[in-house]
């Protein structure tokens, strides 16, 4: 028996990111299936990623992000439990590794995602893809548990290497220079229906960029602006716009800005491209100096609070009651999502795990043939 009891390994779960240009349009397929993405979107996001040589960074800093997790569960004394890594859209997929992990002898999986923050995004679509994986395994006759750890922006390991960096670009830019926090724009009706009781996705963004803020110590204001909006323009999405506030702060006579991609873990194509690339070119033009803050992904520390976090789930399902740290905002968030958390609004009924009301659906087909499906997970 692990040392992580009752888990006996952890999935390090992302959304994936192509690695050469062949893969690209393939990928943004898997992305926008059944999504409602104008086709006129998908060909800009393309070129995009063409400009990089068809490479997302997101692999490579899940790459290293596993390798400092590794090494924080080796160092919290949980050495003998395996690491995988398993992405949404693109390879290495989710249910491949639950498959692998399955088959190097695990039943108990702990889920560990690249979002700090709620929101159907980040939370339930990833909980949809580790329900898709557990249909698709248990018809193969493979049954598995899966658990996912609690959202982590209120983590001192994700906020003080933001808020590090922070303090030193604002060190290079002119006295009274502005800090503007940026986050992943979504549909406002998502917004609506984030976390169990609405909203959760700006409030927990709010907790985390005040928490920043106060860790940086001398920024009198702050702003939460948008980047990355995708959606029809018919379609209302969080507003303002990066490029348009940067306009607006240029316009009000602020002398600098140092930009802060909070709602991002790592370094991916979002922030090398909407912000290094994108919104740069437009402080360039109006002539406002700009410095891009750095994300926690590479930090061992951010690792370190993620294999806490880890931890204390296990000791939570071993019903030790353990403490529940949480270093900004109105505490801690659930470990186990209620029936009503960052409702699907295009499809509320498709099977989640991870959450009060999750159970594998009774699958007819396999059952009249007789296949062996295993236990439920609930
Ligand atoms: C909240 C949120 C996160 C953070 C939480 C999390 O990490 O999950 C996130 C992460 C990411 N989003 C990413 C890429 C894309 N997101 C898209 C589209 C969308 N994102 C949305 C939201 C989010 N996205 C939404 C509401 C859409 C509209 C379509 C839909 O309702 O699903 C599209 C389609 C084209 C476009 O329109 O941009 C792409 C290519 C990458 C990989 C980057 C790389 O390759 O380095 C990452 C980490
Ligand atoms: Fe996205």
């Amino acid at each position: 028996m692990s040392s992580l009891k009752p888990y006996d390994a952890v999935l390090l779960l992302s959304f994936g990111g192509p690695e050469a240009p062949d893969e690209v349009m393939p990928f943004l397929e898997n992305v926008t299936r059944g999504r409602g993405i104008p086709r006129e979107r998908l060909e800009e996001v393309e070129v995009h990623y063409q400009h990089f040589g068809g490479r997302s960074p997101i692999n490579d800093e899940n790459r290293l992000l596993l390798a400092n997790l590794r090494e924080q569960l080796d160092l919290a004394g949980v050495g003998d439990v395996p690491v995988y890594w398993g992405n949404r859209n693109w390879a290495p997929f989710t249910t491949d590794v639950l498959r692998e992990a399955h088959e190097a002898g695990a039943r108990r999986v702990l889920t560990v995602v690249t979002s700090a923050y709620p929101s159907y995004s980040g939370c339930r679509q990833y909980r949809e893809d580790l329900a898709e994986a557990l249909i698709t395994l248990s018809r193969e006759g493979r049954s598995l548990r899966i658990d996912k750890i609690r959202h982590y922006f209120d983590q001192d390991g994700f906020l003080q290497p933001i808020a590090d960096s922070v303090a030193a670009a604002l060190q290079s830019l002119p006295d009274g220079s502005r800090v503007v926090f940026v986050t992943h724009s979504i549909p406002d009706v998502m917004d609506d229906a984030s976390g169990p009781l609405g909203n959760a996705y700006t409030q927990t963004h709010r907790e985390a960029c005040a928490a920043v803020a106060e860790r940086v110590g001398t920024v009198p204001e702050w702003d939460l602006v948008y980047c990355s909006r995708s959606g029809p323009p018919s379609q209302p999405w969080l507003e303002p716009d990066i490029g348009d506030h940067l306009a607006e702060l240029k316009a009000k006579g602020v002398p600098g800005v140092v930009v802060v991609p909070i709602g991002f873990v790592s370094d991916h194509m979002e922030v090398v491209f909407d912000l290094d690339t994108e919104a740069e070119e437009i402080a360039q033009g109006l002539d406002l100096p700009f410095v891009r803050a750095a994300t926690s992904g590479r930090a061992p520390a951010f690792a370190a609070s993620l294999a806490r976090l880890v931890v204390e789930r296990a000791a939570a399902e071993r019903g030790e009651n353990p403490q529940r740290p949480s270093e900004a905002g109105a505490g801690a968030w659930h470990d186990v999502c209620p029936a009503t958390c960052c409702t699907n609004l295009r499809n509320p009924d498709k099977p989640a795990a991870c959450g009060v009301d999750w159970v594998l659906p009774i699958d007819k087909s396999a059952e009249a043939s007789a296949a062996p499906v295993g236990e439920a997970a609930r």
